[in-house]
């Protein structure tokens, strides 16, 4: 019997504390979790209701990001009561249950996936889940996280513990050196472009090779972030000394010789040799070339040297019929090259892209620049910490003198549910993660793509090549 272990294998070993024989699901023991205003509100009344109390509240980290305004002078007036009525009932749940909360004034508050990295509460071998479905992310760290639903969320707060059922193995080989102007985003466009946008359902995806290996632990970080948009309810990258230093001097991290005692614990973290993958994927990354989506899924994408598909050229009935949708709602025409889109807006941010390394490089593409007269830019960090950092390093002066505007933290227009809204008929070159129709707004269109793309995007007012931005 083959014994040997993938990473995933033993995070849901080490953290098993029953089989169920029946129908081989396990009782998984969660070490951590970070709830928002938007996916808590109901786990919380069903607590109440049955009089029960949270297990662990120091386990527990409460952060509003979703609804929160990120106007440039921060106040916490929120314009939407909805979002009002969300957060004051989430601060009510924190002084009920003794919960920590990051609210919106909080000079730690962001992005909750950005914060959690930051504060060092996302640290290698742990089991994380969140209601959020981008909780994936913190596998770059070599954490387990996935997101869950609001009676899971009630369940993990009651018990500690999740009622759940293994995924199985995928292994992404992603080899090869990455061309100036292409980064990690569009490794991830890619493969989600290759496999499609539910290629990985039902597994954990595990990524490694020579690429992984060479990019920063936050370029890793985006990569298990949009892993979620090929269905992986899990992404893993086994930890290195890269995440080790990253992860040394954030606050909640452990210190003296318990931090030594971590990492040569978490050392271990990785798949055994010739342990077994049910799905192999490999990708030569040498020849990758920035990428965008044309379309309303994150899998309708292409090169940004290629050109808008023909869906009468497709075979299969349901994908020409997929492609024919997305392009009348996008309404672009078969044939179109994708540096003629002509865009109205720029957006730079989301739990994807929003971490200084990407302000670092869209800086880098915007300085002594200006963007076009008809594209509105808006850069919001994805912490408030991230944006006290850009100002510090002068990267918001350049945002601001390209004419961007450069705005508070939180998740803003990546799904519009604050006042950062698009209007039917706007077009978004976008840094986010999800294209779904109406997703920054009712009858508005989004491309995504990596950061410096987008901000090549605003300057050119159209879809371009950011490696004619950066060559020149
Ligand atoms: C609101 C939340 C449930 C949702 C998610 O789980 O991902 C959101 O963050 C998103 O990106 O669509
Ligand atoms: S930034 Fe976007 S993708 Fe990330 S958690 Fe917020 S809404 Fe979801």
């Amino acid at each position: 019997m083959n014994m040997a272990k993938t990473l995933y294998d033993k995070h849901i070993d080490s953290h098993t504390i029953k089989k169920f024989d029946d129908d081989g699901n396990v009782l998984l023991y969660i070490d951590r979790s970070i709830l928002n205003e938007y996916t808590s509100p109901q786990a919380f009344s069903g607590l109440r209701e049955q009089n029960r109390s949270v297990w662990n509240p120091k386990s527990v980290l409460l952060n509003v990001d979703h609804v929160n305004p990120t106007r440039p002078a921060r106040n916490p007036e929120m314009t939407d009561s909805g979002g009002a009525l969300q957060v004051k009932y989430f601060t009510e749940n924190s002084r009920f249950f003794d919960i920590e909360l990051f609210d919106v004034m909080d000079k730690r508050q962001g992005i909750e996936h950005v914060v959690a990295h930051e504060q060092g509460l996302a640290m290698p071998g742990m089991v994380i889940a969140a209601g959020d479905s981008h909780t994936t992310t913190y596998g770059a760290l070599g954490a387990f996280g996935f997101g869950i639903g609001t009676s899971e969320i009630e369940h993990f707060l009651a018990t500690q513990t999740l009622v759940y059922k293994k995924l199985c193995n995928m292994r992404v080989t992603l080899e090869g050196q990455l061309g100036a102007g292409v980064t990690s985003k569009d490794v991830i466009m890619a493969l989600i472009a290759r496999i499609g946008a539910d290629g990985a359902t039902g597994y954990a995806i595990e990524f490694c090779g020579s690429v992984i290996d060479n990019l920063s632990v936050e370029a890793r970080m985006t990569i298990c972030n949009m892993a979620v948009e090929a269905g992986a309810r899990g992404a893993f990258m086994a930890p290195d000394d890269r995440v080790f230093a990253y992860l040394k001097d954030t606050p909640r991290a452990p210190k003296g010789e318990l931090w030594d005692r971590a990492v040569e614990s978490w050392r271990t973290l990785k798949s055994d040799p010739g342990a077994k993958f049910d799905k192999e994927v490999y990708i030569d990354c040498s020849r990758l070339e920035p990428f965008i989506t044309w379309g309303i899924s994150p899998d309708q994408a292409g090169p940004i040297t290629d050109a808008i598909p023909d869906p009468q050229s497709i075979e299969d009935r349901q994908k020409r019929h997929d492609y024919q949708t997305a392009l009348n709602y996008m309404e672009l025409k078969p044939g179109t090259p994708f540096t003629e889109i002509r865009i109205s807006h720029a957006f730079i941010g989301s739990c994807t892209n929003s971490r200084i390394e990407d302000l670092r490089e869209v800086a880098k593409v915007l300085a002594g620049k200006k963007i076009a007269p008809h594209v509105r830019g808006m850069i919001v960090p994805g912490s408030t910490q991230v944006r006290e950092r850009a100002e510090r390093e002068g990267l918001a002066q350049i945002f601001i003198d390209a004419g961007f505007e450069w705005r508070q933290s939180g998740c803003s227009m990546c799904l519009a549910m604050n006042e950062d809204v698009l209007s039917p008929g706007d077009r978004c070159a976008s840094s986010t993660n999800r294209n779904f129709a109406g997703r920054q707004g009712a009858g508005s269109r989004t491309h995504l793509m990596s950061p410096a793309m987008v901000a090549a995007a605003a300057v050119a007012g159209h879809l371009t090549d950011v490696r004619y931005f950066t060559e020149v």
